[in-house]
């Protein structure tokens, strides 16, 4: 990575990653073909495919991003013959734990290394409670999972934690369940399950930060068009505010309010940013979002605004870094539980760039305006960390080398390339 002075251009991010997972999921459970555009063509995204794929279900690619799903119905999966992979994905491996304790055949599922240490208690408490026969074989609330058949009921689950994967896991439970599953959460986490599965014809609702499925109905195959990754855009809003020439517009990008926290934390911070032609798709919110150049201030973030910008905290650590003043993010210990521990990562990487932040308990304290400069960093096999840390290179003084980058694939396989499409050193 070497620094740049100038990034313009129009920009189209691949396709949000967790719409995706979930258009071939509940397309997988539906009656019929569902047409998906836009489909993130990601190492996530395929790790779900070859899951369904395993239990039966076709699915046929017109183009690397436009598929169809040819569903079952709520009934049609069959056992897979062999341990389903997940990959590097937290969201397939939580929220198939949900659709897998519904079926009536055995199955047992595994990852890779970062997933066989990140938290499954969390989902599987609440499904044991549903009647779930789910239990993780090293006994330790890790993967690999076992599952076998099991008679599920409605519940009402308060969780401890705000997060999309837990209540989705318990919802899509709830499709296969005697009764209404209702999910309550501390704040509210991102709600595309919820929009989602209702376009699919499932009968869900909201109220505040309670959502309740009531099983019966069957889904049937629609058409989806995915938004442009909000997550992934993050990364330019970024790098187009600290370099000296930014403007960069980037277009289609999911706004749903349970995603848009970045662009909140960034206008809070001084940040230029213009959201133009606001419209909806599949009940989700779109934009394309103009950013230009800004000098940035610190900022606090906190409480009810992490769960909606969760997997932006790298990138907005990187904008701290370039800003005025001190940003301080607490109530966000989530992220020592991702793909890597992003808290320690983000502060031992950017550190070695000569960032002045260090870590607490539940988020970081950056104070901006440190000179960056080039260094050797490492990614900690997160995609998230080493695309932060390639924006940080951008404003550096000198080369920065990200060692196994390699896993930027599993969100954004064309990041490099639209980087280097828009940036002029
Ligand atoms: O449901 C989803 O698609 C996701 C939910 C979030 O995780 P948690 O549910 O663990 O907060 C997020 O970090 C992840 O990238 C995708
Ligand atoms: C945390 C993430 O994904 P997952 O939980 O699906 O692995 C992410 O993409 O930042």
């Amino acid at each position: 990575m070497n620094p740049i002075r100038s990034i313009r251009g129009i920009l189209a991010v691949p396709g949000d990653k967790s719409i995706s997972h979930r258009s071939v999921m509940f397309g997988s459970l539906a009656n019929g073909k569902t047409r998906i555009r836009g489909f993130l063509n990601g190492a996530d995204c395929l790790s779900t495919i070859s899951c369904f794929h395993a239990m039966g279900i076709p699915v046929e690619f017109s183009s690397p991003t436009e598929l169809t799903v040819f569903g079952k119905g709520l009934g049609g999966l069959q056992a897979p013959g062999k341990m389903l992979d997940v990959g590097n994905s937290g969201t397939t491996m939580r929220l198939l734990s949900g659709i897998l304790a519904g079926q009536s055949f055995p199955s047992t599922m595994t990852g890779d290394a970062s997933i066989r240490k990140r938290p499954m208690g969390r989902v599987i408490e609440p499904l044991t409670r549903m009647g779930a026969n789910i239990r993780s074989l090293s006994g330790d609330n890790l993967a690999p999972l076992a599952i076998e058949p099991g008679v599920l009921h409605g519940i009402t689950y308060h969780s401890p934690v705000a997060s999309a994967q837990v209540k989705s896991s318990i919802l899509l439970a709830g499709l296969y369940a005697q009764g209404a599953t209702t999910v309550v959460e501390p704040y509210v986490s991102r709600n595309h399950t919820e929009i989602l599965l209702r376009q699919f014809g499932a009968s869900i609702a909201r109220e505040g930060a309670a959502a309740t499925l009531v099983p019966g109905s069957p889904l049937e195959g629609i058409a989806i068009e995915v938004p442009a990754d909000i997550s992934s855009a993050a990364f330019f809003l970024v790098a187009a505010l600290i370099v000296p020439q930014g403007d960069v517009v980037l277009k289609n990008v999911g706004i749903n309010p349970t995603r848009d926290g970045i662009i909140h934390v960034l206008k809070r911070m001084n940040g230029d940013i213009e959201l133009l032609d606001v419209r909806e798709t599949n009940g989700e919110a779109v934009a394309d979002i103009r950013v230009r150049s800004s000098r940035l201030t610190g900022t606090v973030v906190e409480k009810g605004e992490i769960p909606r910008l969760i997997d932006e905290i790298p990138a907005i650590a990187v904008a701290a870094a370039f800003a005025e003043g001190t940003t301080t993010i607490r109530d966000a210990a989530e992220l020592k539980v991702k793909e890597s521990n992003r808290i320690d990562a983000m502060v031992a990487e950017l550190g070695k760039m000569g960032a002045d932040l260090y870590g607490t308990e539940d988020g970081m304290v950056i104070h901006g305006g440190a000179p960056l400069r080039g260094a050797s960093v490492e990614s900690h096999h997160d995609h998230r960390i080493a695309m932060s840390l390639a924006v940080a290179g951008l404003r550096a003084d000198g080369p920065t080398t990200i060692a196994n980058s390699g896993c930027i694939s599993i969100s954004y396989p064309g990041f490099f390339d639209d980087l280097e499409r828009l940036a002029r050193p």
